[in-house]
């Protein structure tokens, strides 16, 4: 990778950061130049629709969009651009996310949005997604992908118990 930033991660308050920091991380352990940004459909339309446009010249490879409650800036990014998004639900105060869940997965037929678990373990898949993805294309992000599997597989196979009677 030459540096120049190929993932978006965007969200739609500063407060969704604690989960998509999750998705960030991913990207920053495997050394895949990502942006973060704060993006909303409902609050700064003008800038989502900015982001959106230039997404695909600016070389992004996937943007991966995480909101809460009506959560309608995955699905807008994806109706604004060609370039993949990935959405991940955040939990929202009264609802747990389900709310943010539905909103995202249920994309009408033509404009997809490639929806992930609610929370922490959904940033992080993202994150994960988008390596994968990215590694079709690099030999050394596909090695750094299996040596990752590999630690963890060995890591839940050396998982013990407690004495059981
Ligand atoms: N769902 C959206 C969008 C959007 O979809 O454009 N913009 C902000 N939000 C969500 O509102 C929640 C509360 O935001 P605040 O904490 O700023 O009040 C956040 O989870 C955010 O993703």
């Amino acid at each position: 990778m030459d540096g120049k930033i190929v993932v978006g991660v965007v969200m739609g308050s500063n407060s969704d950061w604690e989960v998509m920091q999750h998705a960030a991380r991913q990207l920053e352990d495997f050394g895949v130049p990502y942006e973060a940004r704060v993006v909303s459909a409902h609050r700064t339309p003008d800038l989502l629709f900015e982001y959106a446009e230039q997404a695909e010249a600016r070389g992004l490879a996937c943007i991966i969009a995480g909101a809460g409650g009506a959560a309608h800036l995955p699905g807008m990014l994806a109706a604004k651009t060609g370039v993949p998004v990935l959405g991940v639900p955040v939990p929202s105060k009264y609802l747990k996310g389900m709310d943010s869940l539905l909103s995202i997965v249920q994309m009408p037929k033509g404009i997809p949005v490639a929806t992930f678990a609610i929370g922490e373990a959904g940033a992080a898949n993202a994150g994960l997604f988008a390596v994968a993805m990215l590694a079709r294309q690099d030999g050394q992000l596909a090695e750094r992908l299996r040596r990752f599997r590999a630690r963890q597989e060995a890591a839940v196979k050396s998982m013990t118990l407690p004495e059981q009677p």
